[in-house]
């Protein structure tokens, strides 16, 4: 899907493809610097953070291994219920492991905390987080992040795994949506 086949439902591209990708090879770098020699699993939190997910692990050089979870707490609007379900756990056992969540976006940050609280309890060897992008005006709760791709206003804002009712996920870019698709 390209920007001209939904032009009328965006309203700007906030970070194109070109960005996204510089930005993911310059966190690649770091993350392989931290993580030299050791096994590190990355969590894939579905659905949004698919495609950071595929482009981030094939910018590293590590060996890694992957494991998804999904949980939702937005439903079908855009504000966060601060109402965490687990859809799929992991299929791993994560005690004693390097694990890096592997998100798409912090908002509010509620579905965050909860995940670094659940899977903390399960003992890892180290517990760190990478974003593409966090709204820091959005923030309910103070979260500390490794990596963070960009810091964004506190907008919606949909495309690369990034959805408003479950649509927009396949833009490459991310970017925000005119006022008539939320009102219908
Ligand atoms: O910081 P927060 O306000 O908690 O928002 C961030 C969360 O919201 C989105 O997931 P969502 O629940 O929409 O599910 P999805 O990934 O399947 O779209 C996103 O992928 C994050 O996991
Ligand atoms: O801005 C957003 N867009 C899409 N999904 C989201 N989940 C949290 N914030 C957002």
């Amino acid at each position: 899907m390209r920007e001209k086949d939904l032009g009328a439902d965006l309203e700007s591209v906030l970070i194109t493809k070109e960005e996204i990708d510089a930005k993911l090879a310059e966190l690649a770098v770091k993350i392989d610097a931290e993580y030299a020699g050791k096994d590190l699993l990355l969590v894939g939190v579905l659905k949004g953070a698919v495609m950071v997910m595929a482009d981030l692990a094939r910018a590293l050089s590590s060996r890694v291994t992957m494991d998804w979870m999904a949980v939702s707490s937005y439903g079908e609007g855009t504000q966060s219920s601060g109402v965490v379900r687990i859809l799929k756990d992991l299929d791993a056992d994560i005690k004693g492991r390097h694990v890096l969540i592997v998100e798409d976006i912090i908002d509010s940050g509620l579905t965050l905390s909860w995940l670094l609280s659940n899977l903390g309890s399960r003992e890892p060897a180290s517990l760190r987080v990478c974003t593409l992008l966090r709204k820091p005006d959005a923030a309910k709760v103070d979260i500390e992040v490794e990596w963070v791709g960009f810091d964004i206003p506190n907008e919606f804002v949909v495309g690369y795994g990034l959805d408003y009712a479950e649509k927009y996920r396949n833009l490459p870019f991310v970017g925000t949506l005119a006022p008539h698709v939320y009102s219908g």
